[in-house]
């Protein structure tokens, strides 16, 4: 089955009212392949603004939520206030949140499964560390962080993958086509054996990383490379070359 084409940008904590704009103004006036479907995720404050402006057939994405619905959860915004604001995309599991506030492949599940149950979709983050690659454990970690979240949810229709090496993440140092065409495999066989053939040929798998203008089009030709989840370059014009680059 032929998987859309998906390149996600993810905005992290960056950003101000005037530059989100002026990112937003660049890809609406831009000439985009229509057969690739874009997000964007720029932080919470902004994603009401970012609704409002965005256009290209261009969607937006949070990059959180909290695993509970409405209530005294101090700081945190649920999935259905997402889909109040027809936020329809959550980024979840991104390395960011593993390493740094300390996210359990559970709690990563758990909130993949409240983001589902409220009709949101899923870009969902996966990936090993430095020490982990060196060791030889990268399909190991990478195929545990999927069980968690297989064990919580059995519809993956709504689910995107993305897989990004810790080690490549803002490092400039960007896995090797042959790396990611790897792992991108491994995770496919894995969904065919643990969910099913049909999910495993459905599912998109995006590889992000140190992704830019520069190496996406060499990425891009890898046959489970299915779109990137790009960092830095989605802040930048660079960002519709990547695009593009389907
Ligand atoms: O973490 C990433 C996207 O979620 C990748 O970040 P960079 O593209 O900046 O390496």
């Amino acid at each position: 089955m032929a998987r859309k084409f998906f390149v996600g940008g993810n905005f992290k904590s960056n950003g101000t009212v005037a530059s989100i704009k002026s990112i937003i103004d660049g890809l609406n006036n831009a000439k985009l392949n229509n057969s690739v479907e874009v997000v964007i995720a720029p932080p919470a404050l902004y994603l009401l603004l970012a609704k409002e402006i965005t256009g290209n057939g261009v969607d937006v994405a949070a990059q959180n939520i909290y695993n509970k619905g409405n209530g005294a959860y101090t700081g945190e915004i649920s999935a259905q206030q997402l889909k109040d604001a027809q936020v329809h995309w959550v980024i979840l599991g991104h390395s960011e949140r593993r390493s740094i506030f300390g996210e359990s492949d559970e709690f990563v599940a758990s909130k993949t499964k409240a983001a589902l149950d409220a009709g949101l979709s899923v870009i969902l983050c996966i990936g090993e560390s430095l020490e982990e690659r060196e060791k030889g454990v990268t399909i190991d970690i990478v195929t545990r962080q999927l069980a968690a979240v297989a064990e919580q949810v059995q519809d993956w229709s709504k689910i995107v993958i993305a897989y990004e090496p810790v080690w490549a993440i803002g490092t400039g140092k960007v896995a090797t086509t042959a790396q990611a065409q790897e792992v991108h495999a491994a995770i496919r066989s894995w969904l065919k054996e643990k969910v099913s053939a049909e999910v495993s040929d459905a599912t998109r798998i995006l590889y992000g990383g140190s992704v830019t203008d520069k190496n996406s089009k060499d990425l891009a030709t890898q046959p489970d490379v299915d779109g990137f989840l790009v960092g830095g370059a989605s802040l930048k014009p660079a960002f519709i070359d990547i695009i593009n680059s389907a």
